[in-house]
């Protein structure tokens, strides 16, 4: 093309160069493109929506030996609807609502999801919903997601309603061939796609910067068959790269899988990194305990009231963290423990989203105890709740740990007079700090319990380093000093295995 310069070193395979903003897929030298595309693969808009710097707090857990080039080249924002879309938005929301199929969500009306869709738009600065309507509609799933009458209908609704600039269609996932069913003239988005969009705009780390591309890919596949599919009907889509032996769709099917490899394998890097980490933190001796739940109900909030971490930023706003940070808290008996704080869980997410995640709910697996938070306050609690039970089981939590979850009630303060059902549950305000004693002593006593730790009077030579041994490696609660003597006797909580080196070192 006229004024592009491209890369003649490359003669067999295509190269991409910078033109403005873009990047564009070039043949290699002395082949003519006879005809232009936007393709999804080849078009990558080089604005970032991230600020890129340091996490939101807590000890972020990141490798050195990645290249932050490396990971930015990775995370530049492909252009795929969502992405592409910048500046003041204007949402219309179409809810399917699903009637008399097999498949009808049960546990859920169409009017909660709408809702949830509301607060998704309004998570993004300058996104604003401007019109919602639910549609009836019998197959959710299929290529026509309306009957013909409906479509019609919603057509015309989208058409009169002034400054639409994206519709957002409430289903998990649109197939290609609806996209393309969908074009009103406007971007339309999904849930996988918006979710996306949120997630990209909240990364910070390295790692859940490439976590957002391999989730990326699924909608780059689909957008790339969409737009061969166009191709092929004017029969341009399969010609051959000069002298390649490719095609132009096999080209971007090479480049795409080359991206995924890429990024697979500097996360599979990442995940090396966070092992070691957690060898670490295992060293230490210290529990960790992973504090989840669905998106907006408090965790961050309650770790910040845990360990009074200044670093963490609680807000009202939906995939807030997207980063696995450690804080570390004192129990009653002073003994500390490591709160994880984690993305949280949404529902009707494709697994696709949550594998990407997989190198950061990892962390769940490992833990010592899991603190399952519940916003008892939202009208979808309990779907809320199955949801985050499905994805801990589809992530094979190991059935001890699922056994010993403490679940929390959160925000009982919007509730007058809130009456716990579940005996075994505990009702907190994280914000206003109820509660929280009581949390404390049911975690202390399953560590301790886990842990196989337990109380002991031991006695210590002020003149060695006993005492300060059993600061690190158990939690001191009392020390009766016997000056004369220069003794003492410590109450500690100890576990068993730590008992076993101190036998070791002091006899
Ligand atoms: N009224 C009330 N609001 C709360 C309570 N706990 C948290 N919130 C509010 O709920 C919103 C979300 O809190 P976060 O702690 O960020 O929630 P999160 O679960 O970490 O959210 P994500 O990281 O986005 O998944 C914030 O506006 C908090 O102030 C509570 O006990 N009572
Ligand atoms: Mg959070």
């Amino acid at each position: 093309p006229k004024g592009v310069t491209y890369n003649q070193h490359n003669s067999m395979r295509p190269s991409t160069t910078s033109v403005g903003c873009h990047k564009l897929l070039l043949p290699p030298a002395g082949v003519t493109v006879t005809r232009t595309f936007a393709c999804s693969v080849v078009c990558l808009k080089k604005t970032n929506v991230f600020d890129g710097g340091a996490p939101t707090g807590g000890d972020t857990e990141e490798d050195d030996a990645i290249d932050d080039h490396e990971v930015e080249e990775l995370f530049q924002e492909v252009q795929f609807p969502a992405a592409a879309a910048v500046g003041q938005q204007k949402v219309f929301i179409v809810q399917p609502d699903v009637k008399w199929s097999r498949r009808k969500q049960q546990q859920t009306t169409a009017e909660l999801m709408m809702d949830e869709a509301v607060a998704l738009v309004h998570t993004l600065d300058h996104w604003r919903v401007v019109e919602k309507v639910a549609v009836s509609t019998k197959t959710p799933e299929k290529k026509r997601i309306f009957g013909k009458g409906n479509f019609q209908l919603l057509s015309e609704k989208i058409r009169q309603t002034s400054g639409v600039t994206v519709v957002l269609v409430n289903v998990d996932r649109l197939s290609a061939a609806s996209q393309v069913r969908l074009l009103w003239g406007v971007r339309v988005l999904d849930r996988y796609s918006l979710v996306l969009h949120i997630f990209r705009t909240n990364a910070r780390t390295r790692e859940a910067k490439l976590q957002i591309s391999l989730a990326e890919i699924p909608l780059l596949r689909s957008r790339l068959k969409n737009e061969f599919a166009d191709m092929d009907q004017q029969g341009s889509g399969a010609r051959y790269i000069g002298g390649s032996g490719e095609t132009l769709w096999e080209v971007q099917q090479r480049l795409l899988k080359e991206r995924e490899m890429k990024i697979r394998s500097a996360l599979e890097k990442l995940k090396r990194k966070r092992k070691l980490l957690r060898s670490r933190r295992q060293r230490c001796h210290f529990p960790v305990v992973s504090v989840l739940g669905y998106t907006n109900c408090g965790k961050t909030t309650l770790i910040k009231a845990l360990t009074g971490d200044a670093v963490l930023q609680p807000k009202d706003q939906l995939f807030a963290t997207l980063d696995v940070t450690v804080h570390a808290g004192q129990l009653p008996s002073h003994m500390t423990v490591l709160y994880v704080d984690t993305i949280g869980f949404l529902s009707q997410l494709p697994h696709q989203l949550i594998d990407s995640f997989s190198a950061t709910l990892e962390d769940i697996k490992h833990s010592d105890l899991l603190i399952h938070v519940r916003d008892v306050s939202h009208p979808e609690t309990e779907n809320q709740k199955m949801n985050v039970l499905n994805v801990l089981k589809n992530l094979e939590v190991p059935d001890r740990l699922m056994s010993s979850i403490i679940e929390v009630h959160n925000k009982t303060d919007l509730i007058q007079d809130y009456q716990c059902t579940d005996s075994s549950a505990l009702p907190v305000s994280a914000l206003w700090g109820r509660g929280l004693e009581t949390l404390k002593t049911a975690v202390e006593a399953e560590v301790v319990n886990l842990a196989k730790s337990r109380w002991l009077n031991i006695p210590v030579d002020l003149s060695t380093p006993q005492l300060s041994w059993l600061y690190r490696e158990g939690a001191v609660q009392d020390v009766q000093v016997n000056a004369d003597a220069g003794t003492a006797v410590v109450k500690v909580l100890i576990s068993e295995a730590a008992y076993g080196r101190y036998r070791k070192l002091f006899g």
